[in-house]
């Protein structure tokens, strides 16, 4: 195994040993070792076998390393059971595979700390080490090392792992500042129906970027002498298509003007992150963005991206659904306003506490106590905004709070084609979901949960609302190939075991 193998494997046993809530010295004991032996594992200092790796996993409960395609993963959740303490909101997805397109435009050290440990991450890591950015954990597998060489080896790029992630789209800004020509696979991702990818096209032809759809992949071509002259405005509010126009934009001397800008949350994290590269842009946080491009970046920076308000709402909706008391820490609670307001109105007691500045400097972050309370349906329909709105990912999570609540909700996603169909799944768990048209569910409650098995629609965030009324559920439920949930939460079933929950990884 290389050093890197070793600090990689180090980092995955020290975080699965945390998440089990075992000291060195305790794993130590289970191990028959000491507890410096373990220490200098964790570090990345000392040889292994295999058979001591899979000594550890089974001590762990935890699959460290895996040969060839690993089997698919499942749940087994034991339902009904109240929920109770704190738990911390880890950093986005979002912010996370943002940060790492942009290490692309880096020639120094990037060091992303405290990065979620997720798949979406690891398959955006595979695509970069496959061109030759080496990669490193560093802290225990806390925080991600970044540096890429002068020449990228695009010809080798792992085209598999590339396909898995939507996010793969936003290597075209960094990529069009050094290659005259590429390719790069289709993106793929959830499947939420067809999401377009004209809207990037579109801003990043003002930078000359010129692409024609051949077989299974973009073949793109860069006229260097074409710069925006005028201000972007862009034709959809999207956070990906801003965040190609802002990275696009980083590496173009002169003031790039991008109006009818995402101003939500990964956007903000990716400003901020250009910023310490030395990238100044005015408007963080508006749709007016002002992008100062530099010629050049060549900075040794370290960055936290910020918690997930995507998570913070998915944890939030577990209290619920479980009728616990349940403290939310380090909540963004900019992108969480509009959700909370609608909540209260549905009677939802909950506190919040003291704002604090997140570790990115700029994001602002609450503990959120949610209490045990009765809700009622919403009088009007629900539905999702571009932000400062209530946020797209957030609106599949009130299917399942309409559902314990007294009365009918209509929830309105006019934004994914497909997302609304999966959450007629929650009917399996006893819920009332009637599909009125492809965009549109009404739910009636309050729901007795009951436990049975689904398997894992192809979309996160109706499949971490199945997990949620398996939660409610009396009973044993059993969710199946939770890959998707993988995708974006980071080891969510024995984090939620520390707050009470009885959920089984297994594996056939
Ligand atoms: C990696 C990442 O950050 N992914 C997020 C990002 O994906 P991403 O930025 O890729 O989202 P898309 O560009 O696919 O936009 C989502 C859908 O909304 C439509 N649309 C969007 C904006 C708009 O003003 N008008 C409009 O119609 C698009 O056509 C598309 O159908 O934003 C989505 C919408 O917030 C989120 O669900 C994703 O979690
Ligand atoms: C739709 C989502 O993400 P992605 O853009 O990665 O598919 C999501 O996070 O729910």
């Amino acid at each position: 195994m290389t050093t890197t193998d070793l600090d990689q494997i180090g980092g995955l046993i020290r975080s699965a040993r945390k998440h089990r809530g075992l000291t060195q010295t305790q794993l130590a004991e289970v191990l028959g070792t000491s507890q410096s032996a373990v220490h200098r594992i964790e570090a990345g200092n000392q040889n292994l076998s295999l058979e001591m790796v899979n000594r550890i996993a089974a001590a762990l409960d935890a699959p460290l390393i895996s040969v060839g395609q690993a089997a698919p993963q499942h749940l087994r959740v034991q339902g009904g059971v109240k929920l109770n303490g704190s738990i911390d909101v880890r950093s986005s997805k979002n912010a996370a595979v943002a940060l790492l397109c942009a290490s692309l435009l880096n020639r120094g050290r990037t060091v992303i700390r405290g990065i979620a440990r997720i798949e979406e991450v690891n398959r955006i890591l595979e695509v970069l080490t496959s061109i030759g950015v080496r990669a490193t954990w560093l802290n225990g597998g806390a925080d991600l090392e970044l540096s890429r060489p002068d020449d990228l080896d695009l010809d080798g790029m792992d085209v598999e792992a590339a396909r898995r992630t939507r996010s793969v789209i936003m290597f075209l800004g960094p990529l069009l500042h050094s290659y005259p020509d590429f390719a790069l696979p289709y993106a793929g991702g959830c499947d939420l129906g067809a999401r377009t990818i004209e809207p990037h096209l579109q801003v990043l032809r003002r930078f000359g970027l010129d692409v024609v759809p051949t077989e299974g992949f973009y073949r793109c071509s860069v006229d260097d002498s074409v710069e925006p002259t005028r201000p972007i405005t862009l034709t959809e509010r999207g956070d990906t298509v801003t965040e190609n126009a802002l990275l696009a934009a980083a590496l173009s001397p002169g003031v790039t003007v991008i109006r009818n800008a995402s101003p939500n949350y990964m956007v903000q994290d990716l400003c901020v992150f250009l910023t310490r590269l030395g990238v100044e842009i005015d408007g963080i946080g508006t749709t007016t963005l002002q992008v100062h491009g530099v010629a050049e970046i060549d900075v040794d920076v370290e960055f936290a991206p910020s918690e997930d308000p995507i998570e913070a709402m998915s944890l939030l909706t577990a209290a619920i659904v479980t009728g616990s008391e349940l403290t939310i820490r380090r909540v963004p609670i900019e992108f969480l306003e509009i959700e909370l307001a609608v909540l209260e109105e549905m009677g939802l007691e909950f506190t919040l506490g003291t704002e604090y500045v997140a570790a990115n400097a700029h994001t602002r972050l609450v503990d959120l106590t949610v209490k045990p309370s009765v809700l009622h349906a919403p009088i009007d329909k629900i539905h999702p905004m571009p932000f400062p709105g209530l946020n797209i990912d957030n609106l599949p999570f009130f299917a399942v709070i309409a559902a314990t609540a007294e009365g009918k909700t209509v929830i309105h996603d006019w934004v994914y084609e497909n997302r609304a169909i999966y959450l007629t799944e929650l009917n399996r768990l006893g819920a009332r979901v009637q599909l009125l048209d492809p965009h549109r569910i009404i739910v009636e409650g309050p729901t007795r949960w009951r436990g049975t098995q689904v398997v894992c629609p192809p979309a996160l965030r109706p499949a971490v609302c199945i997990l949620l009324g398996m939660l409610g559920a009396r009973g044993e439920s059993v969710l199946r190939d939770v890959y998707v949930i993988n995708r974006g939460y980071e080891d969510l079933a024995h984090r939620l075991n520390m707050l009470g929950a009885d959920i089984e990884v297994f594996r056939d």
